[in-house]
């Protein structure tokens, strides 16, 4: 515990969970209740007949209400990660993080509910008569054995699917990896020799799978803090343990490694060493997957082996085996078809679906995490990795499918690829190739300058910036005040960060002489420009950039964008042939827009708005969304006519004297481009389904709607974007927050790398 109170990550996972509203979720309506009529169908007397519906047939609880959708996850604590019984209060980060994830990766809702008792009947009670609530429980962090004894009579006493995620959950992570490195390293599960360390709920779980897919009995030993568990052995022990004590001369962890095909450990951290790994056979697999901590670090694994196969539980590491990559598809695709319980069948399913799934040509959203080093089945990637976006769609449908296949599923799905595209639709696209863009700048770190260095907003962003891995954040300011900052924030070290002060970087005189250059046309004397360089933090972070010294900037925390783009404008130029412009990324549930140009242009005339659809249609494209581009107005294809609307009508014109390899059309209203039913009444419209880019008619319409977005719906908007200028600069909104400074640098830094 207390190592990980000195862990880097300590104070800034407390200020993530503290900021804003504390803790990681919040409940949010599905119905409008903004009337009187909304009311009295929302609640009394229009509830009634909902209620008299389910009681006259109770399965219509699923068509009226948020069963079939919600999952309790429930634990009281005896066993968070590999922490130790912290208490179901200590426990409650743990379950809201699985409802999170449950959310981010399932689109399903969860209550987290932490229930205080450690006696089982209390517990089973507690639960047992919840059942209405929930279309399924997920068991998390409850130590065994009590796990066993209280899952096994939840599941015979509850008609929803009751799976306790420590054992199931992560058995199915496991078997899959498990069935990739035994391929890799050419082995028959018949023939190799496993060593379990931990005896509790996972680890019992992993082994179990592990045997029912052949692993022989005598080649598995079984570890707990008591060393092997072996025939005759009377000490710690209980039924579960038991079931899996062989004949051994082996007492010890360290001699149970001794040649060893596979260690697999769910116990605590540091609980193997490097002399052991040293012993194991050739080729060994070691699945170290305690949390948040492995059993020995795969660095230290490679400072003694070169030739293993490591996994750990954590997402920093490659091969992360948690069961992050099951619980939420599992329970996905058992709710989507209304399965009774979940069986091995189905857990058999999810784990084959992981395994093929890190076999097959990874997708471009997944390539561009791994920039330069396409991830290709073999040591490093044996396993999908969480984020990538064709989970969604194949394991719960292998899940589905098995339920249905045994006989558990009440509600069979009847066409399989109209429910792949249901599931593939429930994601949030942008988030995933967010993410990916991410992990891309991570795999090719950056140099990007922060201008305004000496605000705290600014410094935490650099802090998490670097400790992010997406290079080396540079701040301008005065190294006495940021240093000050930094020690009333308790950042105690500026390792990895840079620091200049315009005033006194060695040789400034290169950005005075290229300013001059620029500007002395344009009414600058010479120590205007070196009072420019001096006083103005944008100028001198952006001929930074301009003269190569970092290869991306962020600004805008401290000026209007105006003012801020006026100042880097004075440096950089617009990339040849190209406007400037910005696009706005609205992300919705199930829908993502990028509005342009929300920034640059005020009244584009025709030729501005072709520039702006074909900038906005890349955008769209780089982020992964095939652009279907609408020309908006308040008139639809000339009706009514006016001259306001000709600019755009003229746009289309120029667009199709063209070639374009995207769709777009107009001029049409906002509506009939967002809405397939509006769009129908023009059967001409060319484009093929609801837009994705909205070009607006002026920034005064652009910068209105992605302001209004945000406030009236479940919208975010991210940006915008600064697209077509020469070298990557960002400028975020005034009230940006330091993960929108974090995200809009990071984006700078891909940028760079384009
Ligand atoms: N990567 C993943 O997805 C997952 C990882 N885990 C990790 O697995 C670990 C165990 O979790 P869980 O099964 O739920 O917990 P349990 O409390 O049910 O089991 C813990 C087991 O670990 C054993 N143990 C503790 N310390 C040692 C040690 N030094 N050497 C050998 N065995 C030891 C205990 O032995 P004894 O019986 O003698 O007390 C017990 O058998 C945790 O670190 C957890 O984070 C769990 C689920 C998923
Ligand atoms: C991942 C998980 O569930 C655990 O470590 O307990
Ligand atoms: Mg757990």
């Amino acid at each position: 515990m207390s190592d990980n109170r000195e862990s880097s990550q300590y104070d800034e996972a407390l200020r993530y969970h503290a900021q804003g509203k504390p803790g990681k979720m919040e409940i949010v309506a599905t119905k409008a209740v903004a009337t009187q009529q909304d009311l009295s169908l929302a609640y009394s007397p229009g509830v009634a007949a909902p209620c008299l519906a389910i009681a006259e047939d109770p399965d219509a609880v699923y068509d009226f209400t948020t069963k079939g959708n919600r999952v309790a996850v429930i634990s009281n604590g005896t066993a968070v990660l590999g922490l130790g019984n912290l208490g179901a209060l200590g426990s409650k980060p743990v379950m809201e993080g699985k409802a999170v994830l449950f959310k981010r990766f399932a689109d399903l809702d969860c209550f987290d509910l932490e229930l205080d008792t450690e006696d089982v009947d209390e517990f089973v009670n507690c639960v047992r008569f919840m059942g209405p609530s929930f279309g399924g429980i997920n068991l998390e962090d409850i130590k065994a054995p009590e796990c066993f004894i209280i899952e096994q009579r939840l599941r015979e006493e509850m008609d929803i699917p009751v799976f306790h995620d420590d054992q199931h959950g992560t058995a199915i992570i496991c078997a899959a990896g498990v069935i990739n490195a035994l391929d890799l390293t050419g082995r028959d599960i018949k023939n190799t020799k496993v060593v379990v360390n931990g005896a509790g709920a996972a680890a019992i779980a992993c082994l179990e799978l592990i045997k029912a897919m052949g692993l022989p009995h005598e080649n598995a030993i079984l570890c707990d803090t008591k060393g092997v568990i072996y025939k005759g052995r009377e000490d710690g022990m209980n039924q579960w343990k038991s079931a899996h004590a062989v004949e051994t001369e082996h007492r010890t962890l360290e001699e149970a490694m001794v040649g060893a095909d596979v260690f697999l450990g769910l116990s605590v951290k540091g609980a193997v060493t490097k002399q052991m790994v040293k012993e194991m056979a050739a080729k060994p697999i070691i699945f170290a997957m305690a949390n948040p901590d492995p059993e020995i670090r795969p660095e230290d694994i490679a400072d003694v082996r070169g030739d293993a196969i490591v996994a750990t539980g954590r997402s920093d590491y490659p091969n992360q085996v948690n069961n992050v990559l099951g619980f939420p598809y599992i329970f996905r695709g058992a709710l989507d078809v209304r399965a009774t319980t979940i069986n091995e069948e189905m857990k058999i399913a999810a784990a084959e679906a992981l395994a093929e799934l890190a076999r097959e040509d990874v997708p471009d959203e997944v390539a561009a995490a791994y920039k330069g080093n396409r991830p290709v089945y073999g040591p490093d990637y044996i396993i999908p990795v969480p984020f990538d976006p064709r989970l969604i769609s194949h394991v719960p449908t292998a899940v589905a499918k098995a339920a249905m296949e045994t006989g558990v599923a009440r509600k069979p799905i009847v066409d399989e690829m109209a429910y792949r595209n249901e599931l593939r639709a429930r994601l949030d696209p942008t988030a995933g190739s967010l993410q990916m863009i991410m992990d891309e700048v991570r795999a090719a770190p950056r140099r990007v300058v922060f201008a305004e260095g000496e605000e705290e907003k600014v410094i935490r962003a650099a802090v998490e910036f670097r400790k992010a891995g997406y290079g080396v954040p540079v701040l301008i300011g005065r190294k006495d005040i940021i240093e000050e900052t930094m020690t009333s924030l308790g950042i105690d070290t500026l390792d990895g960060i840079e620091i200049y002060n315009a005033r006194e970087m060695e040789d400034r005189e290169k950005y005075h002489n290229f300013l001059y250059e620029r500007l002395q046309r344009k009414g600058y004397l010479f120590r205007d420009c070196v009072r420019l360089a001096n006083q103005d933090r944008n100028i001198f972070a952006s001929c930074m950039v301009a003269l190569g010294d970092a290869d991306a900037m962020v600004t805008g925390v401290t000026r209007r964008f105006s003012v801020a783009y006026k100042d880097v404008r004075k440096v950089i130029d617009s990339k040849e042939g190209q406007k400037t412009i910005g696009v706005s990324i609205a992300v919705g549930r199930g829908r993502t827009v990028f509005i342009a140009d929300t920034a640059v242009t005020t009244m584009p005339d025709a030729e501005d708005l072709v520039s702006i659809t074909k900038e906005a249609a890349e955008v769209a494209r780089r982020l992964g969304h095939e652009p279907r581009v609408a020309l908006l107005s308040y008139s639809n294809f000339g009706n009514p006519a006016h001259v306001t609307s000709e600019r755009i009508r003229e746009a289309v014109r120029l667009l199709d004297a063209e070639e374009q390899d995207f769709e777009y059309d107009g001029d049409m209203s906002a509506d009939v481009a967002l809405n397939s039913d509006i769009m129908a009444l023009y059967p001409f419209c060319r484009l093929s389904g609801p837009a994705n880019v909205l070009v607006m008619p002026g920034l005064h319409s652009a910068h209105i709607s992605s302001k209004l977005v945000p406030v009236l719906g479940e919208t975010r908007v991210i940006g915008p974007l600064l697209v077509g200028l020469e070298k990557p600069v960002q400028i975020v909104p005034i009230g940006a927050t330091v993960s929108d400074l974090v995200n809009m640098a990071a984006l700078a830094a891909h940028e760079a790398g384009q």
